[in-house]
């Protein structure tokens, strides 16, 4: 509720329209029954025509009135629910484009896709009949009564005995159905995960024959999903007849009630039937009372989870360009960033571990590297290469020791100003929905054409671009129409576009075959003179002549030095060396 009335601030005016039409819908409803009740009592009773036709005329009046604050009242709800709605998604989506790798496994992918979508829905669903009923019920509940009361004390005492019982059932309903919804939610989420995965890892499924047992995972959340949705409804069959029942009950004992009072001569015709209308409103109002208190527990259940991403802080501030902190909408480009000059990256005593994990990661890693240098890290799967370099653009800080840039502590640099002056080229290649040269352009967003090409032709891109059809060709979702090797071949494209300060090699080279791998290196060393390159790979070859390797073997540096001299000193590089090159090309490398 104190979300949505945060976001219902934004909207004061269409706000006040929607309470203004609540009030003319109610003026409407509960006007109608005290016109017809005069019309029967006085009019048809007296058989006074005149009476009856100008009493005609106004129900016809106030029903225009009526349809024009219907209409009214479903443009703003429906302008409120979803302009909030909107609002809460750009929120969500800005959030989370401030968070460190820390919060996305801590809230996991799939998650922060239903909250995005799903558990937003949610809120506009229950929005959407809030803003109709809140307002609209206790005006016309509180109205009904005083009339009600007014036209029959007896009779009211009826109506005012069922309304308590009608509350208690829809408190105890609430609290039933808000653990459900809960379940409901998570189920949800696991089917979206189950799907992602399923979706995305196609290839891998078919190759091992495990669509059967895929089928049988989703299987699985999906009929979990159907239970608690099967709960739900089940609870919704059962309340809704037994709300009717003891409705009718109610109409039941007035019509017995009103029978005794008409024969005493105490109550008109016309009362009864105006009475009638009123506990109809009075009852129907309480209905959607219940139906706002239904969905309440759901949409209670939604807002929790969104508010839970709204209010992380993430553990590394990160301000989007535009935003003055984590948490403000802004609309400005990377390019309004300023970039910070990085001359050298310095490791000191660094030690990490992960948030979730128990044992260091790295542990104690010191080196230094230049502009103008080129610095490799080798060492066996799960030794902590990948981990270490992603130390450089701060997708975690240290847990102890310190990453300096220019002398000056990573922690205290501006992240994303720190994030522009660098050019990462992940161990998976991602590609984006769009264009050859928009993927390209990635990396620059003001690249020229010229520009653009020139980084395809150094990255060995050049080639199959042309022959795919120019840079205008369209890369398909999950870039099924470019190979493994083409593929980083274009984020490492990427990033020359940008010709940053540091170049980020993550196993970037592992899926070129050895010719073009040596040719994309020496045209590589080129364009990168200037600037520090730093290279995690797994083939010797692609390090050689690196001015320095760091070896690191579970989290720790064995070894540092050029390619000869690790081979005198280092067994575990020498090792790692000989399982792939004979005695003889090393000698020559
Ligand atoms: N997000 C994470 N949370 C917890 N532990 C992690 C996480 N990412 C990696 N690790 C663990 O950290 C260790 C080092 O992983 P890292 O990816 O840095 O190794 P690597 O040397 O790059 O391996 P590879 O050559 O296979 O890519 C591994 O034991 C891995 O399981």
């Amino acid at each position: 509720m104190k979300l949505i009335l945060n976001y219902l601030k934004n909207y004061k005016k269409i706000f006040l329209l929607n309470v203004i039409s609540v009030f003319g819908f109610a003026l409407v409803e509960l006007g109608i029954p005290t016109i017809v009740a005069r019309m029967i009592d006085q009019g048809i009773s007296n058989q006074d025509t005149a009476y009856i036709w100008k009493m005609g005329g106004v129900i016809l009046v106030i029903s225009l009135v009526g349809v024009t604050g219907t209409i009214l009242l479903g443009y703003c709800c429906a302008y409120l629910s979803t302009s909030v709605v909107r609002d809460l998604r750009n929120d969500i989506f800005r959030k989370t484009q401030t968070f460190s790798h820390s919060e996305f496994n801590r809230f996991g992918t799939s998650s922060l896709i239903t909250r995005t979508n799903n558990d937003a829905f949610q809120i506009q669903m229950f929005m959407n009949i809030l803003l109709r009923t809140a307002l609209m019920t206790p005006v016309m509940i509180a109205s009904s009564i005083i009339l009600v009361l007014k036209a029959s004390l007896r009779l009211s005492m009826v109506i005012l005995a069922t309304i308590p019982l009608i509350i208690l059932g829809v408190i105890i309903v609430a609290k039933i159905s808000e653990s459900i919804s809960e379940n409901q939610q998570n189920s949800l989420e696991w089917i979206n995960r189950i799907s992602r995965e399923n979706l995305s890892g196609i290839r891998v499924i078919r190759a091992f024959t495990n669509d059967n047992y895929e089928k049988k995972r989703f299987d699985e959340a999906n009929l979990s999903y159907m239970k608690y949705s099967k709960r739900l409804f089940k609870l919704m069959s059962v309340t809704q007849p037994i709300f009717f029942l003891l409705m009718n009950l109610a109409g039941m004992l007035i019509y017995w009630l009103s029978s005794i009072l008409i024969n005493q001569n105490s109550l008109q015709v016309g009362q009864l039937v105006a009475f009638m209308d009123y506990l109809f409103h009075v009852m129907f109002s309480i209905m959607l009372f219940c139906l706002v208190f239904m969905m309440y527990p759901k949409a209670q259940v939604s807002a929790r989870r969104i508010t839970k991403v709204l209010k992380t802080t993430p553990s590394i501030p990160t301000r989007i360009p535009g935003q003055k902190d984590g948490t403000e909408s802004g609309n400005a480009d990377s390019s309004d960033l300023d970039k910070i000059d990085i001359k050298e990256v310095r490791f000191e005593h660094v030690t990490f571990v992960y948030p979730d994990g128990e044992e260091a990661v790295l542990k104690d890693v010191s080196f230094a590297v230049k502009r103008g240098e080129t610095i490799a890290f080798i060492g066996s799967t799960g030794s902590g290469k990948s981990t270490l370099i992603n130390l450089v653009p701060r997708a975690y800080d240290v847990t102890e020791g310190s990453v300096l840039i220019n002398g000056e502590d990573i922690r205290k640099l501006p992240s994303q100003e720190l994030r522009q002056s660098i050019g990462f080229i992940p161990q998976k290649a991602m590609l984006f929905g769009g264009t050859i040269a928009e993927n390209i352009r990635y990396g620059k967003k003001d690249a020229s054409m010229e520009e653009v090409a020139h980084a395809a032709k150094v990255a060995q891109a050049y080639d199959f671009i042309m022959e795919k059809g120019g840079f205008e060709e369209l890369i398909t979702e999950n870039a099924t129409n470019v190979s493994g090797g083409q593929r980083q071949r274009l984020s490492i494209a990427r990033a020359l576009v940008r010709r940053p300060d540091v170049y980020i090699f993550d196993d970037s080279f592992s899926a070129l075959d050895f010719k073009t791998d040596a040719k994309l290196r020496r045209e590589l060393r080129k364009e990168t003179k200037e600037a520090i390159v730093m290279i995690v790979a797994q083939r010797i070859s692609s390090i050689v002549d690196a001015d320095r390797i760091v070896v690191l073997n579970e989290g720790s540096v064995v070894g540092i030095g050029t390619h000869q001299e690790l081979m005198k000193d280092c067994q575990i590089y020498r090792e790692i060396a000989l399982s792939q090159l004979s005695e003889e090309e090393l000698a020559n490398a």
